[in-house]
């Protein structure tokens, strides 16, 4: 089955349109012989509205990345119905940054661009915009070994969103990184988030994370992944990473969403 896009909606209708839906997800891998190996993924449902932020948090092997990889139409042989109310094709960001070392950080973010033919000048104006939005601005010519992990992963992050698709796919793409790192680029996906209002699934192993850059969490159980729970994360916006470690609510959740990992129920 492959996942079905749709052409944009008339922006009247885009208030709290559905941009995600996935009903009754199954996935299971098969040997060569056919025989079935793993059930990933179990009757997994939930829907993602425009312009939200949804993390997933699981345990690992529940699933989590399968999820991601159905959603960017990376994998076949799967149950369930899976719709993207987006023209374009979702973008990606993994856990290792994946930049290509013998390019700038300007060609690196412009490589869909450049893929794709688009004017020189067009790609020049976009990147330029995107390393502002970044932080990027003073390395546009380095090369990836000059650069910090935080910093690939930034590249990463600028050139996922070159080509201003709706839907951002996340995996860990911050799990790879140190505590501080993690807690700078956190504040600075919300800004970007703020600034562009994309539609965001991210996968993480963090429930604090999660919590901090979501609007709603989805918990996963172990593998077959199934929902556990779906939580929404009160937290008003702008957010503050730091400061909102000091609001008990968030150890609160913090605490639930650790006990539902714990102790998977179904929903
Ligand atoms: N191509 C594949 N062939 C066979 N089994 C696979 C394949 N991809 C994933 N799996 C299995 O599916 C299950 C879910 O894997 P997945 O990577 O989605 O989990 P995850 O929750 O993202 O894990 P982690 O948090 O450790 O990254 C695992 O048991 C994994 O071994």
């Amino acid at each position: 089955m492959a996942v079905a896009l749709e052409s944009a909606r008339p922006a009247a209708a885009a208030v709290a349109r559905p941009m995600i839906e996935v009903d009754r997800l199954t996935k299971a891998f098969y040997d060569s012989e056919g025989d079935r190996v793993t059930v990933a993924v179990s009757d997994f449902s939930f829907s993602v509205a425009q312009g939200e932020f949804v993390c997933i948090v699981g345990p690992s092997g529940c699933g989590k990345t399968t999820v991601l990889r159905v959603l960017a139409d990376l994998e076949q042989q799967l149950s369930g119905d899976v719709k993207l109310h987006s023209a374009m094709p979702p973008a990606m960001v993994f856990q290792e940054a994946s930049v290509l070392p013998w390019l700038t950080v300007s060609e690196n973010i412009a490589l869909p661009l450049s893929l794709k033919g688009v004017p020189r000048a067009q790609q020049d104006a976009r990147v330029g915009e995107l390393l502002a939005l970044t932080g990027l601005g003073d390395f546009a010519r380095a090369r990836p070994h000059q650069l910090s992990g935080g910093m690939k992963q930034r590249v990463s992050v600028a050139r996922a969103l070159a080509e201003d698709r709706e839907i951002l796919l996340m995996d860990e793409p911050f799990g790879a990184l140190d505590e501080q790192t993690r807690l700078v680029l956190q504040q600075e996906l919300l800004r970007i988030w703020g600034a562009t209002r994309k539609t965001v699934v991210f996968i993480t192993h963090s429930v604090d994370e999660a919590l901090t850059l979501a609007d709603r969490v989805l918990v996963m159980s172990p593998r077959p992944g199934r929902l556990v729970a779906e939580l929404t994360v009160p937290f008003e916006r702008p957010r503050d990473v730091v400061e909102m470690r000091r609001d008990k609510r968030f150890w609160d959740m913090t605490y639930e969403v650790w006990n539902l990992l714990a102790a998977p129920g179904e929903v």
